[in-house]
């Protein structure tokens, strides 16, 4: 199994890595926790939206027919009955003639049908028994009716959505001081290799220190999950199975980065011939890190990234975050996220048998989108990660792609990605 691997397509080790997942259960928390989270049922609205008929201005509620043939040169004059603030309810309903000084967000008085703003009428500032208005209304104008954003009962966010600040205010205004979401998702999180050495130890000759497993934490957390660092996986594959066994009790799901390629300590890699662990797949249609691999082991799944840091990154996008994604019951979790088209800012013609994927910037010019790979595009390549917010995809064959031409992105930096949807 080792060396002798079937290689499957990006979408292929997706579909069998997902299917073996599914979403966690729920929990209430507070609102003021649920910035993030994903709801885990749908929220329907518990009273119309406006809850009543209300003003959406500063000025004068008023009977429409009483307003007729009101003019600059012709004011019409009515009386007013009482002034009502926000939060007020009006105690005079509007009869022939009448009307009554209303603020904005407060509720409409019986029998009023329209709304003048103060700046309608003369001598708007003053405080007066009487008011002029300069122009005629329309039944209906200037009003907010009950309900006529959304009726009581209506759903208003669904199950499966982040809740970002506009699903707060939902949320808030509909009165759900408790939310139901999907309980987070434990990733534990082990590397590998016998040459990683802690971010605050000294280096050693052959040592590195290891960068993949605080890189990973982060997108475990970005993604909704949370990363649980483990440490010590031995390189004799007897212990490190045991070991791997320990380490999955305590969590939904292992994310191991390292160890999947034919090396003689390739712990990961030998894994894949137990007979109690069921191999997902081991090969990847993708450069970097075409040894990318996922298992079961103990009912759960374990997400074997390459130790490359230009891998595992890459892998990560594609696989571990759709993973997390789809614990966490999120609505968008089983893509890596939409692709867009841009034309290549320069050519790159070196052949791969499998789709490349290059990280790199966008830029903008003229209305056309065009990408920029990275200047240096080995797989272990890291210093050029925290500046990408792409991966153009390079497809498979002869002779790469010449600039001009267009090319697949995938976008993986939120930020470029909203700012290439305006
Ligand atoms: N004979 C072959 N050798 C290799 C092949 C192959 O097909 N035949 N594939 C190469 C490719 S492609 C990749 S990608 C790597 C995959 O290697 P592994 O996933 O087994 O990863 P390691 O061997 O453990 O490490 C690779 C590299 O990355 C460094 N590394 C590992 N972990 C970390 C970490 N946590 N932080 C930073 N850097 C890390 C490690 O020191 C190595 O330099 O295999 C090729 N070989
Ligand atoms: O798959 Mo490897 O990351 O190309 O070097
Ligand atoms: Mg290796």
């Amino acid at each position: 199994m080792r060396f002798h691997r079937q290689t499957i397509s990006v979408e292929e080790a997706t579909r069998r890595l997902l299917s073996e997942l599914e979403r966690q259960g729920e929990e209430q928390i507070a609102i003021y926790e649920a910035a993030g989270r994903i709801l885990a049922r749908d929220i329907t609205a518990t009273c119309d939206l406006p809850p009543f008929d209300r003003s959406p201005l500063d000025g004068f509620a008023v009977r429409a027919a009483d307003t007729a043939g009101a003019s600059a040169d012709r004011p019409v004059t009515l009386e007013v009955v009482e002034t009502i603030a926000a939060g007020e309810v009006p105690r005079i309903a509007l009869g022939p003639g009448k009307a009554t000084r209303i603020m904005t967000g407060a509720m409409l008085p019986e029998g009023a049908d329209a709304v003048i703003m103060f700046e309608q009428t003369e001598q708007p500032g003053q405080l007066a028994r009487e008011v002029r208005l300069k122009r005629s209304l329309r039944a209906g104008e200037n009003l907010s009716r009950r309900g006529e954003e959304v009726p009581a009962g209506s759903v208003v966010a669904k199950a499966g959505e982040r809740i970002n600040p506009g699903t707060l205010a939902i949320l808030a205004t509909f009165g759900y001081k408790w939310v139901p979401v999907v309980k987070k998702p434990r990733i534990g999180l082990l590397s590998t290799g016998p040459e990683l050495l802690g971010i605050d130890e000294p280096l050693v000759p052959g040592k590195i220190r290891n960068s993949n497993a605080i890189m990973l934490a982060a997108m475990i957390a970005e993604a909704g999950g949370i990363p649980v660092m483990l440490e010590g996986l031995p390189d004799e594959p007897a212990a490190a199975k045991a070991r791997l066994a320990a380490c999955l009790e305590d969590v939904d799901m292992l994310v191991t980065s390292g160890g999947v390629s034919v090396g003689d300590f390739d712990v990961i890699a030998s894994l894949a011939d137990e007979p109690d662990v069921a191999l997902l797949f081991n090969k990847v249609a993708m450069r970097p890190g075409s040894p990318t691999t996922a298992l079961r082991y103990q009912n759960k799944l374990i997400c074997a990234l390459s130790g490359n840091p230009g891998a595992c990154f890459l892998g990560a996008c594609l696989f571990l975050l759709p993973a997390v994604r789809t614990l966490s019951g999120e609505q968008t979790g089983a893509s890596p996220g939409p692709t867009i088209w841009a034309t290549l800012g320069e050519t790159y013609d070196k052949p791969c048998p499998y789709p490349r994927y290059l990280r790199g910037r966008l830029t903008e010019e003229g209305g056309r989108l065009y990408v920029w790979p990275d200047w240096n595009h080995k797989a272990g390549n890291l210093c050029t990660m925290s500046m990408s917010e792409c991966f153009a995809i390079i497809p498979p064959g002869g002779r790469g792609k010449q600039a001009g031409e267009l090319v697949e992105v995938l976008p993986h930096a939120m930020p470029s990605w909203e700012r290439v949807q305006v």
